[in-house]
Order: C-alpha cells, then structure tokens, then sequence
C-alpha cells in the first residue's frame, strides 16, 4: 500500500486534478492520497493559502471581507466547473469559510489556522466529490475523525502518537482515501496548521503509521536536482539520497519536501520518492536509509538567506563556566531558536533565522549580555545566507573544504563563518546574502560540472 500527497502545483485546476485522478488509478496499491490547497497555476498566481491568509487578516483588521471571500471561492468555482461537478459545491465551500471566519478571535494564531486549513480541507471535500462523480469509490477522512493528533499551543506544532493507532486503520478502508493535508487537531478538538508547506508532514506521518511500503510526494519537477533550478540551469538529476541528505538540504533552501516530513518517514524505515505530476512516468528520486557514496561525495549544494548573527567577544572566554550555557539561555528566554554555533577560544557567533528577531528582542538581548555576561564587544549582523554542500561521502573524502573554499575565494566574496557538522554529512559556508547565487553558482561549477579527460 502506497501513501500519495499532491503538492499545491499539482491541484492547482481541474486539469492539474484530472491528471492526479489518473496517477491514482493507475497503480490500485496508491491508496491514501494526501491533498494540499490549490497552489500556483503560473507563476504569478497566488497560493490559496496565502488568499486565505489575506482573509483572516482582513477579518482581524475588522475590515470587509468580501472581496477576500470571493477570492477564495472563485478559484473553488472554477476548478468545480472545470470537473463538471455540480455548482452547489463552490456555495458549500464559501458557507464553510463563512462559519470560519465567524469564529472566536481571541487567539489569533488559532484564528488564522483555522483559515488556512480550509484549503487543503476543502480541495480534499472536493476532489473525493470528483473521485466519486467519475465512479470511483472514495470518501474524504477529516483529520480529527482520522486521528492526525497534535500537540497544544503555545509549543511548535507537532503530531503527537497517540493518534497513530487511529491513523493506522485508514489501511482498511474499501475505496480511496483522501485526507486533507498540513492541519491536525488537538485532543480537545483544536485545529492547528503545520508550519508552510507542512502538506509534506501530512503524508509521511499517514505513510508511517500505516506502515505504506512507499512514500510518493507528487509535485512539479522530476526529481530533487542536485541544486535549485530556479538558479543553476539544468541541474544534475540526484536518483538515490538518503533521509539525512535530503534533511540537511531541505534545511537549507530545497523546498520541495519538507524537512519536517524526514523525520517520521526515517524513523519508520519507509522509502520516500519524489515526483513529477505532469510527468509521472519519470523515475523520479528516491530517499532511503543508505546509498553507495563510493559514487559521489557531494550530493547537493543548498543555500537560504534570512539569517543573523549575533556575536560575542570576550578575552578568556574559554575559562568563564557556564559563559554558553547563560548566553542560549537569555535567547532561550526571548523564544529564539539557534542554527549554529562557531566559535573561537574567545568568541561566540549564535547564527540565528531572522524572522525570529524584532529591533525591541534585539535591545533586550543586547542589554542582558551586557549587564549579565560584561562581553568586550555583543553585537547582531543581518544578512547573511548559509551555503550547505551535503553528501554521505564527504567524510571519506580529503581536501574537500578546501576545495569548496578556493570556489567562493575566486568569486571574491567573503566567508563570514564555516561549520562542519559533526556527522560530517554536511559543510555549512556563512556569506553575505548578496553573493550568494554567485556562490552557489561556483560551487556547481566545481562539484558538479565534469572537468574534460586530459
Ligand atoms: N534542489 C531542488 N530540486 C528540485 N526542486 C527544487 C529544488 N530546490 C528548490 N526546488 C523547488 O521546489 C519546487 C517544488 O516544491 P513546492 O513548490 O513546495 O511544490 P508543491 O506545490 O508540489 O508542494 C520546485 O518547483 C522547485 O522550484
Ligand atoms: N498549502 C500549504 C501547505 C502545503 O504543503 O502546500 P504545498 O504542497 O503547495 O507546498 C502551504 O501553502 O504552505
């Protein structure tokens, strides 16, 4: 039995949904299928998620809502009418988003949650309607009655196992399943939403406790290259990663799956393979426990911005007990979670994501060190971009940090930090965000372009 989820490209229409409708039918082991809201159709396009979440801001800001409901509901119509389902669906989905927006505002994250979650719950509603409508037996499964538990607010959502059991009996159902994907509810009923592009969390925690021989994640390119398209023209195609390949480079910037949704598939052994919806008979990739690194150290090269550093120096810092433990527990007490941590004998950079910083947690931090830690110099820098080049083989393989370090010196940009993690699955490079195609795009060069036999 296989678990399928869609990403948002591939529900994007009715065209997008008729061809997810044939890949389901094609092979009868494809029998829980995961669905997200309707993406993009162009690029240009706007997400329903983020339609949705323009709604639930409008609804806060006590603004009319009703050019951000029709939104919602006009990309619902057509792609009803493009199935040739009955129209009263569009009215069901426009009286259910209705009821939402009508719900208690108190706690605005639980507010926006319950919005965002519509998406993937109605698109689920409506494609078993269309799985049905062409004589196909399917029934859509909430994710409450499904039991998709989660834990309660104010920590990260995450799913809890409790539910699994629960989950585990979706195997029996006669005809297909199809679940919404990215919300679960909480033991007294509370909806939350994964974090972005959690649709990928959906699917493996359904491929897991069902035990599915294999994880399919159907999405818009053919496989997971081994650096972004959208940067490196024609990237090298990676046929076989392993889950903690794909979870250090998931970390960094390869956004088609979801870093989130290694963990469950890891623990549970089960074979994850990405796929393309407009072309399904490509192999795609598949991620496993193991692969032959003998073949290839490097595997991919990521890169992400966004992040900052916050740097603290202090002459015989080394001999001060307890300096690191007092300085990630003043972060810890503003909620800021930390990436990586280089340091000298008398320095320490915390490398923090920074949309987890505002200028006032910023003062506050700033002023605790100083008061609490007497540094000679605690300052914050922005803009940086981390650069990973990832690969099980990288730890067999000599002069390859030096190899990577002469790429970035010769396009002239500067190593801000470097951090070789200790599995040694992965070599982190801090540049500045402004270099940081030009980076990757050298980085390529050298790793992946094949230098002509002599
Ligand atoms: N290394 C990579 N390999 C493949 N795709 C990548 C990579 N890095 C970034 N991407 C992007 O991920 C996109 C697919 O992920 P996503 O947009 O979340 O799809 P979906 O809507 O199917 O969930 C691709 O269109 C591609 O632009
Ligand atoms: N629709 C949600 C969840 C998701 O997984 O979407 P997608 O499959 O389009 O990445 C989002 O946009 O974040």
């Amino acid at each position: 039995m296989k678990v399928c989820k869609f990403g948002g490209t591939s529900v994007a229409s009715a065209e997008q949904i008729r061809k997810v409708v044939d890949i389901v039918v094609s092979d009868p082991s494809r029998k829980i299928v995961v669905v997200s809201a309707p993406g993009k159709r162009f690029s240009e396009d706007i997400k329903v998620t983020d339609l949705l979440i323009d709604l639930a801001d409008t609804s806060l800001a006590g603004k009319d809502p009703t050019d951000a409901l029709h939104n919602v509901v006009e990309r619902y119509q057509q792609i009803a009418e493009g199935l040739d389902l009955d129209s009263g669906i569009a009215q069901i989905i426009e009286q259910d988003l209705i009821r939402r927006l009508k719900k208690d505002q108190s706690d605005e994250i639980l507010y926006i949650d319950s919005l965002k979650a519509a998406g993937e719950d109605n698109n689920a509603k409506l494609i078993a309607a269309y799985f049905q409508h062409i004589g196909i037996d399917a029934e859509y499964v909430n994710p409450r009655e499904g039991g998709l538990l989660v834990n309660l607010r104010p920590e990260r959502v995450r799913a809890l196992p409790e539910g699994n059991e629960k989950l585990c009996t979706l195997r029996d159902k006669k005809g297909i399943v199809v679940f919404p994907g990215f919300f679960g509810y909480t033991e007294d009923g509370t909806l939350r939403t994964f974090n972005r592009g959690g649709s990928d969390i959906t699917g493996a925690l359904l491929a897991a406790a069902t035990n599915a021989e294999l994880y399919e994640n159907f999405t818009d390119v053919d496989c997971v290259f081994s650096a972004n398209p959208t940067v490196i023209e024609n990237p090298q195609a990676i046929d076989t990663m392993t889950y903690r390949e794909m979870r250090e480079l998931a970390y960094a910037g390869f956004t088609v799956f979801h870093e989130e949704a290694l963990v469950p598939a890891f623990r549970h052994k089960i074979p994850v393979c990405i796929k393309n919806t407009n072309n399904p008979s490509a192999p795609g990739t598949m991620i496993v426990r193991n692969r032959d690194h003998a073949l290839q150290s490097v595997v991919g090269i990521a890169a992400d911005n966004g992040f900052s550093t916050l740097f603290v120096d202090k002459y015989l810092m080394n001999l001060e007990i307890g300096f690191g433990r007092h300085l990630l527990q003043i972060l810890e007490e503003e909620e800021i979670p930390y990436e990586h941590t280089p340091s000298g004998i008398d320095n320490l950079s915390v490398i923090i994501r920074s949309e987890h910083l505002t200028d006032e947690k910023e003062a506050r931090i700033i002023n605790r060190i100083e008061t609490e830690l007497h540094p000679d110099d605690v300052h914050f820098q922005h803009d940086y971009s981390m650069v990973v080049l990832v690969g099980e083989g990288m730890r067999h393989t000599r002069g390859l940090a030096a190899r990577a370090a002469s790429a970035i010196a010769r396009t002239g940009a500067n190593i801000e930090m470097i951090n070789q993690g200790s599995s040694e699955v992965s070599l982190v490079f801090g540049i500045q965000e402004k270099d940081e195609n030009l980076v990757l795009r050298e980085l390529y060069q050298e790793f992946f372009t094949e230098v002509p036999a002599h």
